[in-house]
């Protein structure tokens, strides 16, 4: 047993008194996200009812959830907070640095040496300070945590984006950047702003080819990838009943794909029955003893308009399976309509690889069901047109479906299997293709397909389904079948058709141990060595404090156009290699953010040189010339990922100020804790009055205050001048980190 049981005894001892007197203090029905949230204030003695999306509230979490390519830099900095041990449950979790290419043996064997450097440095620092550390191939972080921490009614950080996963098992679990790990370990106040709520309900029970994961496909269509923006959605309703728990989570999981703080389901039997096929019966016994405090109050449930911001219906037996994409998570088309839209855009028809795996859909349940199609390869004598890679979620889930004859099943129609990790999913994939010029299309049960994603390729076109929809395009080869109506030739020269997949919520036989590859803490307290020439590791040093003037006459680096994800400010893949050595991962700044003046990436005006060239080189050369600068972007900047290092880069690299339309949760949070201006356009149109050669200065920091705006005044070559105002969203204590130059310096 990984967990801390008694951690979890004392928890449920606590929780139904926490609920009670949260109630009488409040006197009004409570929703599960409130009663789980107000059981985790930090200071359990001022409760007040605060106001959602207005009022900043320190929480203390249960535990904290790190995966390699975060860790590093969230340990960099909790190495700097002076302490000895972390002060709540930690873990980190080897998942995003192993390359798909050969298959699992092979592909973890590559990663074991091309990463000793970094995973020995993440294992030692673990172990040190009494962190638990699960080695490369025990399975991607959010399965492995759904398997052996996640509790119903508890509350979590991660340094990653999909840390809602664990919301399927009805806990409130939160995406973070590693400033915020730190102060979660370090035993410090974990500050929110109280999230608004967005309340789904679930009737009726999913059919056919339906698939938990689309509900979310569907749900990113109506909200768009801003539209939770700073909000909780919480599920409702008698069609939760129906789903498994791991079906939840994958509904959670993509929840951060609409900006939402987290997701969560009430607690039912399907997570009971997970619990207890995971080994933690105690756990079922002791959320079920408190079953009530993990759902949302009936009065709630029966007049939901009263309490969420937000109802959303969704009718599960209706729901039919959707296919979303290109190029962004919220471009939702119903499988009856997605033929259409492909001839009518010319996306490239022909499907060219099925990708099965990632955090959002590996479990047991998705592999069961995607592979009870292939076993439809044989028995009806067809073949798979495209080639099929599977990334299994975690050992457990690989040992015990091989246990089950599923891998043999994928190999037998050609798929390779890869290691328990994420792999495509981040950009880890050396793909085979014979032209990378050419418009091409896959097809993944992942929850992202922004641009060069998964292969770094701009002319592949991914989309985003279920494991069963993934299968089924990959035996058909062709965006355009419909397996709910079309039929396949087959090897007499026969039209069959698919029949609906089927499968598995658990293991009948239960789960098998397998090699799960988890390390326990020793706590000796060993020195922590990082080379320092070494190219993957470098300590930080602390960023210097604002200077109490004024940022005048700062040159736009870049005014980026349309989307500008976490992945176009720092690209993962090839990159992830940097992810513990600032300087050199600043090199990747902004290179996929389109330049709106020129409509190229990678290519800015260069003040002191009159040239253009990169925008790290730029921005490098400006720092050398002591010259801060300026970013300017459209909506949601920062959409995406949890890394800071969209945050720190710029912050090495003197960028001063992120001035943009709007931000995404997380990305805001790091730009703050990094000690980055975020600010934002009063009057949207102004993004329009930016150009390419002007000087840019933010007055008024001086008097820098929460609820005062901030002017910006436009310096144009021609002589001219215009300002305008801009706002902000920093409370007292974040203007102090800006001051201080950081939130690590301001501890
Ligand atoms: O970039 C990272 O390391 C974290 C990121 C990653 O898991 C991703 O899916 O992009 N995420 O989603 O937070
Ligand atoms: S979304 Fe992909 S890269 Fe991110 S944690 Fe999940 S599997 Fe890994």
């Amino acid at each position: 047993m990984v967990y801390d049981l008694a951690m979890l005894k004392a928890f449920y001892t606590l929780y139904e008194g926490k609920i009670e007197r949260i109630r009488t203090i409040l006197q009004r029905p409570l929703t599960l996200a409130e009663k789980i949230l107000y059981a985790h204030l930090y200071d359990e003695k001022n409760v007040k009812d605060y106001k959602r999306g207005e009022d900043y509230v320190n929480f203390r979490p249960d535990r904290v959830a790190m995966q390699d390519a975060t860790a590093q830099m969230a340990l960099l900095q909790f190495m700097n907070a002076g302490r000895d041990e972390v002060a709540v449950p930690s873990t980190v979790h080897c998942d995003h640095l192993i390359q798909a290419y050969k298959g699992a043996k092979e592909d973890i064997a590559t990663a074991t040496k091309t990463n000793e450097e970094v995973y020995n440095f993440l294992r030692d620092v673990s172990s040190r300070y009494g962190i638990g550390f699960w080695q490369p191939g025990a399975g991607i972080i959010h399965q492995v945590v759904l398997e052996n921490y996640a509790f119903p009614g508890g509350m979590m950080v991660g340094t990653d984006s999909h840390t809602p996963n664990a919301g399927g098992l009805g806990m409130v679990a939160i995406g973070v950047g590693g400033a915020d790990a730190v102060d979660v370990m370090t035993g410090m106040e974990w500050e929110l702003k109280m999230p608004r709520l967005i309340g789904v309900r679930l009737t009726g029970k999913l059919n056919g080819w339906a698939a938990p994961k689309d509900v979310i496909l569907k749900l990113a269509g109506i909200l768009t990838v801003k539209g939770g923006t700073n909000a909780i959605i919480e599920y409702f309703g008698p069609g939760t009943a129906s789903l498994s728990a791991t079906g939840k989570a994958t509904i959670c999981n993509m929840g951060a794909e609409v900006g939402a703080t987290t997701s969560l389901f009430p607690y039912d039997e399907r997570m009971a029955a997970y619990l207890k096929a995971t080994g933690r019966v105690e756990v079922a016994d002791m959320a079920t003893a408190v079953a009530e405090g993990l759902r949302a109050d009936d009065e709630v449930v029966a007049n939901p308009e009263k309490y969420y911001d937000r109802i959303i219906d969704i009718d599960l037996s209706t729901l039919e399976p959707y296919i979303n994409g290109p190029f962004t998570p919220d471009a939702a088309t119903p499988v009856s309509e997605f033929a259409e839209k492909v001839l009518k855009n010319g996306y490239p028809r022909k499907m060219e690889v099925g990708l099965i795996g990632s955090c959002t859909n590996s479990s047991y349940q998705d592999l069961s069901r995607a592979v009870s199609l292939a076993h439809q390869v044989t028995e009806k004598r067809l073949y798979a047109a495209a080639p099929l890679i599977v990334n299994p979620g975690s050992e457990r889930i690989r040992a015990t479906a091989e246990r089950d004859g599923m891998i043999d099943a994928f190999e037998k129609i050609g798929a390779t299997i890869m290691a328990n990790a994420c792999g495509p999913c981040i950009g880890q994939w050396k793909r085979v293709t014979d032209d990378p010029t050419r418009k091409n299309s896959i097809v993944t049960s992942f929850n992202r397909n922004f641009a060069k994603r998964a292969d770094g390729n701009p002319n592949t076109y991914a989309f985003v389904a279920s494991p069963e929809l993934t299968m089924a395009l990959t035996i058909a080869g062709d965006l355009c079948f419909n397996p709910l109506k079309d039929t396949l030739l087959n090897a007499d020269g026969e039209q069959v058709k698919l029949s609906e997949p089927t499968g598995e919520e658990l293991p009948p036989e239960g789960f098998t141990a397998g090699s799960e590859g988890y390390i326990a803490p020793s706590h000796a307290k060993t020195d922590i060595a990082v080379a320092p020439q070494s190219q993957r590791l470098q300590l930080l040093a602390p960023f210097p404090a604002w200077d109490g003037e004024d940022l005048l006459n700062m040159p736009l680096l870049i005014k980026t156009q349309g989307k500008c994800t976490t992945d176009h400010i720092s690209m993962a893949g090839p990159w992830l290699r940097f992810r513990g050595h600032l300087e050199n991962i600043s090199d990747n700044m902004l290179m996929g953010a389109v330049n709106a003046f020129n409509g190229e990436t990678n290519k800015v005006w260069n003040r002191s040189t009159n040239t253009y060239g990169t925008v790290s080189g730029t921005a490098k050369l400006y720092k050398s010339e002591g010259i801060p600068s300026i970013v300017v972007a459209e909506e949601n900047y920062g959409e995406g990922s949890s890394r800071e290092h969209a945050a720190m880069e710029p912050r090495f690299l003197n960028v001063r100020v992120i001035l943009a339309k709007s931000f995404a949760r997380i990305h805001e949070t790091n730009l703050k804790k990094q000690g980055m201006l975020a600010l934002t356009f009063t009057d949207k149109a102004d993004y329009d009055k930016i150009r390419e050669h002007d000087l840019l200065s933010v007055v008024g920091l001086k008097d820098f205050a929460p609820g005062r705006n901030l002017k910006v005044v436009l310096h144009h070559e021609d002589g001219s001048k215009e300002s305008f105002e801009v706002q902000h969203t920093y409370n007292e204590q974040q203007i102090g980190w800006f001051r201080a130059g950081s939130a690590l310096n301001a501890r």
